[in-house]
């Protein structure tokens, strides 16, 4: 499906410019840089060890970049601690899931939604009338957003318990539950079956028609092109193309470097 993409700056949720990252003798990024639009779901896409976690990492503040610069919304920023990045709206899902595994499925949505909310830690000591009042309503918005990843019948169970597919549908509830401007997965897909990944397309699919933004790192590369509206492929942590599906499946360099791998 062709997507009218729309041309103006402040439709721009993030614009990354000129990222380099080395580790010692390795230079893992080169001048890397994206431009991604409110409601696009944009692909970053490249064989093993082209450095796409590492810019994710570079993004969500978890490394810091030796050089480029950052803008989320039209605002700089500074993606120097992860809680900071968090607040200043971009959630991300792990490609080794990382969730509370102790406790339940609804708390662990609540959590993601705590760094939005007012009352803090004396509101919670003191478990003050407002305090109460905003659990409430977390608990609330944590069921729905369950209901909306379409796991609503596990609210209670330890997110342990849960399948490997529901265990990432979770990941992405908490990730909404931040209201972020950009939602950053990391390869969603990793060791589903064919039947999870359709149902996980829709939902990314149903993400995106809500007006969110996604950036999306994947290695199933019919899922890539399917969804998104935009890719940038990187070898050896080098862009070597970026545009639409059609245009960079096309591109010689892509085939050479990636697709023509057979590999993925
Ligand atoms: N913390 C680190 N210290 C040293 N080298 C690192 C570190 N993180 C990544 N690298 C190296 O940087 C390069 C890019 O790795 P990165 O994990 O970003 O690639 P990737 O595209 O995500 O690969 P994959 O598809 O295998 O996940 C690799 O050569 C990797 O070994």
């Amino acid at each position: 499906m062709e997507r009218n993409i729309p041309d103006s700056a402040s439709d721009v949720v993030l614009k990354v410019v000129g990222v380099s990252k080395r580790f010692g003798g390795l230079q893992a990024l080169s001048d890397v840089g994206i431009t991604i639009r409110r409601s696009q779901i944009y692909g970053l896409i490249g064989p093993n060890g082209a450095g796409k976690t590492t810019f994710f990492n570079l993004i969500t503040g978890l490394y810091s970049a030796d050089s480029g610069s950052f803008e989320l919304a039209g605002k700089a920023y500074e993606p120097s601690a992860v809680h900071e990045v968090a607040k200043a709206g971009i959630a991300r899902t792990f490609q080794n899931i990382r969730l509370f595994a102790e406790m339940t499925a609804l708390e662990n949505v609540m959590v993601g939604r705590h760094i939005r909310t007012r009352s803090g830690l004396i509101g919670a000591v003191l478990r003050t009338r407002s305090f109460k009042d905003e659990e409430a309503a977390i608990a609330r918005r944590a069921q729905e957003l369950l209901d909306y990843v379409g796991i609503a019948r596990l609210a209670d169970y330890k997110a342990r318990t849960l399948s490997y597919g529901d265990q990432r549908r979770l990941e992405i509830a908490r990730a909404l539950a931040t209201d972020p401007q950009l939602i950053a997965l990391d390869e969603p897909a990793a060791g589903m079956n064919a039947t999870e990944k359709l149902q996980l397309r829709e939902l990314i699919d149903r993400i995106r028609n809500d007006n969110r933004t996604i950036l999306l790192i994947e290695h199933d590369v019919k899922l890539v092109m399917g969804l998104c509206d935009c890719v940038t492929v990187l070898d050896y942590g080098k862009q070597i193309a970026a545009g639409t599906p059609a245009t960079v499946q096309k591109d010689e360099q892509v085939i050479a470097a990636y697709l023509g791998t057979g590999g993925h």
